[in-house]
């Protein structure tokens, strides 16, 4: 787990070995100890250079140590660290392919730090719901200053070893061999002075109003972390840096890290970052799967449909270095299309600092451009009639073998499929607005979809730079299919007391980016009126009598169809749940017309307002998502609670604290979401989403087993159907 040699003579060479990323178990923890007590002790060795093997130096801590305390055995890291620090035999880190959390905690205890160029460092704790707790929160501060550590340590982020340079968090970049390079420099220190090269010694570097600039950067957290705790506790750490001596500092840093690694938070982000690795071994119900499915590459793509979505998909693919052709038949769309796909690109590229992709895309206003492509995403607009004709259209125009992929958030995947020669190779792509920028991805597969298909898109999904998630086709989705019930509870709490800023301020305080109201003002009331119209749903007026809050034997709100009969289509009409300064403007305030129109509402159908409380919002809202995450996994559309939390989180606002929405049932308990599912279906017999689903009850009857052991009791559900 940790090699020790004797190099150029005089330098002991310390090589982390414990793949994939060298992280930070007890093992090595005991092998870093010892080896380090090797080289000191060695009169041959003058200096000492550590590093990673197989080009990466450390990914910190070990994270599934974290999973519980009895595994946390071996050398604790804050004294190892020490023991570093203070050696009295210059210790140099090599650091190649990345140095994070508790690997750039380690590489601060050494005395210098030389980077490969293309390596990248950060302290990512705070992401996993904890501080840089080896001494990372005290030691940064002193190494390069407040507001740049403050920057780094509350979002995490990685920095490039340029960046780390200009800031002084490294002291040189090597474009070769970075470990021969840090032997060289090791030789060259060798014997000097080691008083100036240790971080605990040194003072922060003064900072002009340091009250002020924490009290702002503070208010900036609070209002970014949508109630998460350690973005809170990092701040809190490094103003213990900036005003106390070192080790009292420490002591700071200890205590909160105390109250960090115990909170339900820290579980759920640490469950968000290996789920998000599981989504990636992606399975289908015929048994096909991630690592017996191959792809073939994809050297050129088309988009048909360059509206809002279209051109945002043109640019993601742009941007991974495809050819792209981008066809849209109609010359306006076009002609403006042109013009803000080339934008966004320029953006994008000012953002990322990467090259334009301009070059590779070709637009076309005929279809048949697409003649040879590998793969084509259609992104026209959302009508199954349109979507029909165009995979009729593309099935006669592409190359045999050609890739179809369609954009669609609801429509029946199999349906389009059955449209084409090549049905098995058609799957849907989910995309969430804007395309370029949304990191979810939804890769839907029928039940005929090749898995070369579906290897090739989850591939696709990953190059532009996506979570990918692979689910089954049916109505919504996962995602869509689970908020239908979410939106739905939101409208009956309307109905029966509560105001959209009630209702919002719960979600929000919950922790969601935008409540259920300011989504639907954002998306457009519109979009889901013309479905629901298609669906024969919509009675004119609201309709009347008993009949007109009920729709095939089930509880229904005509609300949101008298809110568009009014033109209140959301933001872009500047009205809609709120109002807005103008039509297009953001700022959503209340708006007293609501109060009027709920209150006739509620008198026309003979409703009487009552109190709804916070907690009712979220259990009715929430728990009757959770329910229909159940029914997903019972029918097999996603493999695991795991995607759908990734789907949530990803997608959908979520606050990735908590988890993800599956994650949350089991944190709540499960027979507490059961009992109170069981509760309000029983007050609402007309809401069959509220009746908790048999798996719900079979996995509280298993004695609610942990997310992770679900999987087991859905087999047996689904081996019963
Ligand atoms: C008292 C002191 C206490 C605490 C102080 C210190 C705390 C810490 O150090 S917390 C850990 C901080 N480190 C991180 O957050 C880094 C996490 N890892 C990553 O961001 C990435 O893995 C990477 C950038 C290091 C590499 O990315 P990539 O090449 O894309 O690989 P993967 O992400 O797919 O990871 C491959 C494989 O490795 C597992 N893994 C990665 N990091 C860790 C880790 N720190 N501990 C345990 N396992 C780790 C990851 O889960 C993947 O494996 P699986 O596919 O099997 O899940």
């Amino acid at each position: 787990m940790t090699q020790y040699s004797r190099v150029s003579g005089s330098v002991g060479l310390i090589t982390l070995k414990n793949p994939p990323v060298n992280q930070l178990s007890a093992v090595v923890r005991h092998g870093i100890v010892d080896t380090v007590q090797k080289a000191l002790s060695d009169p041959k060795v003058k200096s000492v250079v550590i590093c990673g093997q197989n080009g990466m130096f450390c990914g910190g801590a070990d994270i599934k140590e974290f999973q519980t305390l009895a595994n946390m055995r071996g050398p604790p890291l804050i004294p190892m660290i020490h023991s570093i620090e203070a050696a009295d035999k210059p210790v140099v880190a090599a650091i190649e392919g990345g140095a994070f959390g508790g690997g750039l905690e380690l590489a601060l205890g050494c005395h210098y730090r030389i980077a490969h160029s293309k390596a990248k460092v950060g302290l990512p704790e705070v992401t996993l719901g904890l501080l840089p707790a080896a001494g990372g929160s005290q030691r940064l501060p002193r190494l390069i200053g407040v507001p740049a550590a403050l920057s780094l340590i509350t979002t995490g982020r990685h920095i490039t070893a340029a960046e780390a340079l200009q800031l002084g968090l490294v002291d040189q970049v090597a474009d070769h061999n970075t470990v021969d390079a840090a032997v060289k420099f090791a030789l060259s220190v060798a014997g000097q002075s080691l008083d100036a090269r240790r971080i605990s010694n040194f003072q922060c570097p003064p900072v002009p109003n340091m009250d002020a600039l924490f009290e702002d950067v503070m208010q900036k957290v609070r209002t970014t972390a949508r109630g998460a705790i350690a973005p809170i506790a990092c701040v809190q750490a490094v103003r213990a840096a900036a005003t106390l001596p070192y080790t009292q500092g420490m002591q700071r840093e200890k205590e909160l890290m105390a109250t960090l690694f115990t909170s339900g938070q820290a579980r759920a982000l640490q469950y968000c970052f290996f789920a998000q690795r599981v989504v990636g071994r992606w399975s289908m119900p015929s048994g096909a799967r991630w690592d017996t499915s191959k792809g073939r590459p994809i050297h050129k793509a088309a988009v048909i449909g360059l509206g809002t979505m279209g051109r945002g998909i043109t640019v993601a693919l742009a941007q991974t270095g495809l050819s792209v052709v981008a066809v849209e038949t109609q010359e306006k769309q076009f002609m403006e299309a042109k013009k803000a796909v080339s934008n966004m690109l320029e953006r994008g590229a000012k953002r990322s600092g990467k090259p334009l992709a301009h070059g590779k895309i070709t637009y076309s206003q005929s279809l048949q451009a697409v003649a040879d492509v590998d793969l084509v995403i259609e992104a026209v607009f959302e009508d199954m009639g349109l979507k029909k004709k165009v995979f009729q259209q593309l099935s006669a125009v592409c190359k045999p073998g050609t890739f179809l992929c369609t954009n669609t958030s609801t429509l029946d995947v199999d349906e389009l499929a059955s449209q084409t020669h090549q049905p098995e190779l058609v799957v849907g792509m989910h995309f969430f607005a804007p395309a370029h920028i949304m990191k979810l991805l939804e890769v839907v597969y029928g039940p005929r979809s090749s898995p070369e298909l579906v290897a090739v898109v989850m591939e696709l999904g990953k190059k532009m730079g996506k979570v990918s998630v692979a689910v089954g086709n049916c109505r919504g989705f996962v995602g869509n299919r689970m908020l239908k019930p979410y939106r739905d509870q939101a409208y009956f709490l309307l109905e029966e007391g509560a105001t959209p800023q009630l209702i919002d301020q719960a979600l929000e305080e919950f922790g969601f980016a935008m409540g259920a109201f300011k989504v639907s003002d954002l998306s457009g009331l519109d979009v889901g009126w013309k479905v629901r119209k298609e669906e024969g749903l919509v009675q004119p007026g609201g309709g009347s009598g008993k009949s007109a809050r009920i729709r095939n034997g089930v509880r229904y709100s005509p609300l949101g169809d008298l809110m568009c009969e009014q033109g209140r289509f959301g933001q872009k009409t500047g009205r809609g749940w709120y109002q807005y300064d103008k039509p297009g403007s953001r700022d959503a305030r209340p708006d007293p017309w609501m109060h009027s129109f709920l209150e006739e509402y509620r008198a026309r159908h003979g409703l009487v307002a009552r109190r709804i409380s916070n907690q009712e919002v979220l259990e009715r809202c929430l728990y009757a998502m959770i329910n229909e995450g159940f029914r997903v996994l019972e029918d097999g559309i996603a493999a695991g609670p795991e995607d759908i939390d990734i789907i949530y989180v990803f997608g959908y606002g979520w606050p990735r604290h908590r988890g993800g929405p599956m994650f949350y049932a089991n944190m709540v308990g499960l027979e507490i979401v059961l009992e109170r599912l069981e509760h309000y279906a029983q007050a609402n017999p007309d809401m069959p989403t509220l009746q908790p689903c048999s798996l719900l009850r079979k996995l509280v009857a298993s004695g609610s087993p942990p997310v992770n052991k679900w999987k087991e009791v859905i087999k047996n559900v689904r081996s019963q159907l």
